[in-house]
């Protein structure tokens, strides 16, 4: 029946994204970037993205397969080694996130043409 495929596929997403984040051990992902204390972040970063914003889109069906959630994860890295530089404590953050993050996500991709 639907819900048999939709379940994995949902499953999946959440626990791709909770083994993403238990990466950012310096939890300098989970939130966005504040403006009002990095005024000139929108200058450099046209399309912000974190890990609770990450979660909300995964809640309001916003991720349709692992290559979606992907997408946002590579996005979150891209936006941090471009705005940081590469003597910064976040820019090393965001090579570790990246590395560890890709065995994740080949991990999980895997599992998503098991389950169909
Ligand atoms: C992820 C990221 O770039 C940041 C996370 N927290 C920050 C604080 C100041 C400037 C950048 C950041």
């Amino acid at each position: 029946a639907l819900e048999m495929q939709l379940t994995p596929m949902l499953v999946l997403l959440r626990s791709t994204v909770e083994q993403l984040q238990e990466k950012d051990t310096a939890q300098i992902f989970a939130e966005p970037v504040n403006i009002k204390e990095v005024p000139d972040y929108p200058e450099f970063i046209s399309q912000p993205m974190d890990f609770s914003t990450m979660r909300s889109k995964l809640d309001s069906h916003a991720y349709r397969s692992i290559s979606d959630l992907e997408t946002d994860f590579n996005l979150m890295v891209s936006n941090c080694l471009l705005y940081n530089s590469k003597d910064t404590v976040f820019h090393r953050a965001a090579l570790r996130l990246r590395d560890l993050g890709g065995a994740i996500l080949r991990h999980a991709q895997r599992q998503c043409t098991n389950t169909g």
